[in-house]
C-alpha cells in the first residue's frame, strides 16, 4: 500500500496564495505527498500580477519526464498552463505515463485581471486536454468562455455545464464564487444528466486569492485517497469553506488576501 500522492502542473505564485504554492500547501494539509511541475513563474502579490514568465518548453518537458519516469501520482491537477505548446506537452505526458484521475482547473485570468492562459490556447485545452480529465472546475466567466453560453441563472448555468460535458469530460464543477448577489456560494457538480448543488454561506471577505486553486487541490487530494468524485468534491468544498471563513492576516496590504490553507476549524473528517 503506497502513501497517497498527487501532482500539480501549474504556475508559481511568489506571494504564496495561489498556483503551485497553494496546491502544495493544500496537499500537505490533507496528508498527500505533493509533487509539482512548474509551467510559468509569476511575479505577483495580493494586489496584482506584475509579470508572467512561461518556462522554456524543454524545462517543462524535463519536469514531466522526471516525474513520469519515477512516480505514479494517484491523481493530478492542472492549473495555469499559459500556452498551447505547454498544454500539448502536458497532454502527451498524461497519455505517455497513463496518469489517472486528472482534474483541470482551467485558470484563465487572475482576480486582478492578468492573463494566465493565452486566449489562443483555449481550443487546444478543450481539444486535447479536456478528454483526458475526469473533472473540470471552471468559475462562471471560464464556463461562459468554454461553453459560449451566458450564465444568468441556474438553468443557464446547468446548460453551460452540460455543454462542457458534451465536449468530452464526464464531470464539471461549475463554481459559484462570482455570483456576488447571492447569500450562498453554491457550486454545481454537473454530469450529462444530473446535477448536485453544494452550498455554503457566502462570506464577506477580501481573502479570496487562490480559492479556485485551493479547491481543486483539495478535490485532487480526495481523489488520491480513493474517494469518488462526488465525495472528493464535497470534502473539497468543506476545505475551501473553512479556508475562506478563517483567513490569516500575513504582513501585506492584502487587496485579495490569501485563504487559510491550515483550515484548522471543523476538519476532523478531512484527514
Ligand atoms: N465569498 C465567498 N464565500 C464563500 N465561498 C466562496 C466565496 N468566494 C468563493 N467561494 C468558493 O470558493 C471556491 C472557488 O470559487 P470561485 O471564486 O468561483 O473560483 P475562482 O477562484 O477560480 O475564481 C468555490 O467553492 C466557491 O463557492
Ligand atoms: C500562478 C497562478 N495560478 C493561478 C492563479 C489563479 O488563482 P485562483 O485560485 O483562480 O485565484 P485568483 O488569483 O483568481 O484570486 C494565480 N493567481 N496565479
Amino acid at each position: 500500500m503506497f502513501y497517497p500522492s498527487a501532482l500539480s502542473i501549474a504556475g508559481s505564485d511568489c506571494g504564496g496564495g495561489a498556483g503551485i504554492q497553494a496546491d502544495l500547501k493544500t496537499f500537505q494539509e490533507l496528508d498527500i505527498y505533493g509533487m509539482s511541475v512548474i509551467t510559468a513563474v509569476t511575479a505577483q502579490n495580493t494586489q496584482e500580477v506584475k509579470e508572467v514568465f512561461p518556462l522554456p518548453l524543454q524545462t517543462v518537458e524535463a519536469q514531466l519526464q522526471a516525474i513520469g519516469e519515477d512516480f505514479t501520482p494517484a491523481s493530478t491537477k492542472t492549473g495555469m498552463l499559459y500556452s498551447a505548446e505547454i498544454i500539448q506537452l502536458v497532454a502527451s505526458a498524461i497519455k505517455c505515463y497513463a496518469w489517472p484521475q486528472i482534474v483541470i482547473d482551467p485558470v484563465m485570468i487572475s482576480k486582478s485581471g492578468a492573463v494566465l492562459l493565452q486566449p489562443s490556447a483555449m481550443d487546444t485545452m478543450l481539444d486535447i486536454l479536456l478528454p483526458l480529465a475526469c473533472l473540470i472546475t471552471p468559475n462562471i466567466p471560464e464556463a461562459e468562455l468554454i461553453s459560449g453560453i451566458e450564465i444568468v441563472d441556474v438553468p443557464s448555468l446547468y446548460e453551460a455545464g452540460q455543454r462542457i460535458c458534451s465536449m468530452g469530460v464526464p464531470h464539471v464543477l461549475l463554481k459559484g464564487g462570482h455570483r456576488e448577489d447571492s447569500v450562498e456560494s453554491t457550486d454545481y457538480l454537473i454530469t450529462r444528466d444530473t446535477y448536485l448543488a453544494l452550498s455554503s454561506p457566502r462570506i464577506h471577505t477580501r481573502h479570496t486569492h487562490g480559492t479556485g486553486c485551493t479547491l481543486s487541490a483539495a478535490i485532487t487530494s480526495g481523489l488520491a485517497k480513493g474517494n469518488s468524485i462526488e465525495k472528493a468534491v464535497s470534502l473539497g468544498k468543506k476545505f475551501i469553506m473553512n479556508a475562506i471563513a478563517y483567513p490569516i492576516e500575513v504582513d501585506s496590504r492584502h487587496l485579495y488576501g490569501p485563504v487559510n490553507h491550515w483550515a484548522y476549524a471543523d476538519r476532523g473528517d478531512m484527514r
